[in-house]
């Protein structure tokens, strides 16, 4: 009897992410997913736990999702706040990425690089339906991993020509805009959130602040606020002005109901009514709901994650790492 195949899986790391990924197609592959009714996609689970050499819990997220017949995966992080003082991300794990049929492991897929060019990619597609067509300037809150990809993948889907980035410290702000280099955008570090944030027409906010960093108060007609960090209840990285001023959207109701402050606290407190978030990611990619719908709109949009944007960037990257060999 002839022995079947042995089905080795592969090993997909840092420089593949970085020389093998088109935001353009990535996003678009993200959109068709958002609207692919077949993938399921548990609640995920979330649990923070006590890191007793730091000041802060750390978190442990497992995040399984398929598509029936054709793959599935899961993902293991965590996220250890404090990494930062470590020269350490705060995100870190590993993606197994299978095959849903025969339930063979078909790559094995470093989830830090994973996480942070789906969740770029995520945030793009948001702003697809959310900014304005012509925004062209964005600021960037926040200098971590994420930083530089949501850097390009905002760009890559609108006529932008000025990017200011902001960080805790100027020179690891300047470090982002150095990294970019041959753009077809300026990059500017800032010292003052203040200073810029009502004269451009997108801000990102990817940071681990457990506190607003964006007010209400700064807001201007037209704007397209993307908040990316404040991953527990007790974070938030904007305020509740900046609710009132806006249309609000999520990545999913699924867990951008449960899991953030930034949508948490202000549904507790009475600011935010569950029936006033206009639509999630399913409803706008499926066409069910519409984003922005006036020039003068504030659009808010706030993501936690999402395991549909795992697999489908795995089968993305998994796609290319074939294609490449
Ligand atoms: N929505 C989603 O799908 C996802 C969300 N995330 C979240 O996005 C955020 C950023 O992730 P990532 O870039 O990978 O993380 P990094 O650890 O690489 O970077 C964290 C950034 O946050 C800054 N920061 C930390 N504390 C504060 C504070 N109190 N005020 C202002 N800035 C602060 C850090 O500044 P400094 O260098 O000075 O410490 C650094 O710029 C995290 O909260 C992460 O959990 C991550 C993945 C997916
Ligand atoms: O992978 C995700 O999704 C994450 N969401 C929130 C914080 C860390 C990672």
């Amino acid at each position: 009897a002839v022995s079947p195949p042995l089905l080795i899986p592969v090993d997909i790391h840092f420089p593949l992410y970085k020389s093998n990924c088109n935001f353009k197609q990535l996003i678009e592959s993200l959109k068709e997913g958002f609207a692919t009714p077949s993938i399921q996609v548990p609640m995920r689970h979330h649990h923070d736990y006590p890191n007793p050499p730091e000041d802060k819990d750390s978190t442990l997220l497992l995040m399984p999702a398929f598509n029936p017949g054709v793959d599935a995966g899961v993902k293991i992080v965590t996220v250890s706040p404090n990494n930062g003082k470590y020269n350490l991300p705060a995100i870190q794990g590993t993606y197994i990425y299978l095959d849903a049929h025969k339930g063979n492991i078909k790559a094995i897929l470093d989830a830090k690089s994973l996480t942070t060019k789906r969740t770029a990619s995520t945030s793009a597609l948001a702003s697809s339906f959310l900014s304005r067509e012509d925004s062209s300037s964005l600021l960037m809150i926040g200098t971590g991993a994420l930083a530089k990809n949501l850097i390009h993948a905002h760009t890559s889907i609108r006529p932008i020509t000025k990017v200011y980035v902001w960080g805790r410290t100027i020179e690891k702000a300047q470090a982002v805009c150095d990294s970019l280099t041959n753009e077809s955008y300026s990059c500017t570090a800032i010292t003052s959130i203040e200073d810029k944030i009502s004269k451009v027409d997108i801000i990102s906010c990817a940071t681990l602040s457990p506190t607003p960093l964006v007010f209400g108060k700064w807001l201007k007609e037209g704007q397209h606020l993307d908040l990316v960090g404040a991953y527990k209840k007790d974070m938030r990285e904007a305020d509740d002005d900046a609710i009132i001023k806006s249309s609000v959207f999520l990545d999913t109701y699924q867990g951008g109901l449960k899991e953030s402050g930034d949508i948490v606290i202000p549904l507790n407190n009475g600011t935010l009514k569950v029936e006033d978030i206009k639509a999630d990611l399913f409803e706008l990619c499926n066409g069910a709901k519409k984003g922005r719908t006036s020039e003068k709109e504030i659009t808010y949009f706030k993501s936690v994650g999402h395991a549909l944007e795992d697999l489908v960037a795995a089968s993305y990257f998994y796609n290319e790492f074939i294609s490449n060999k």
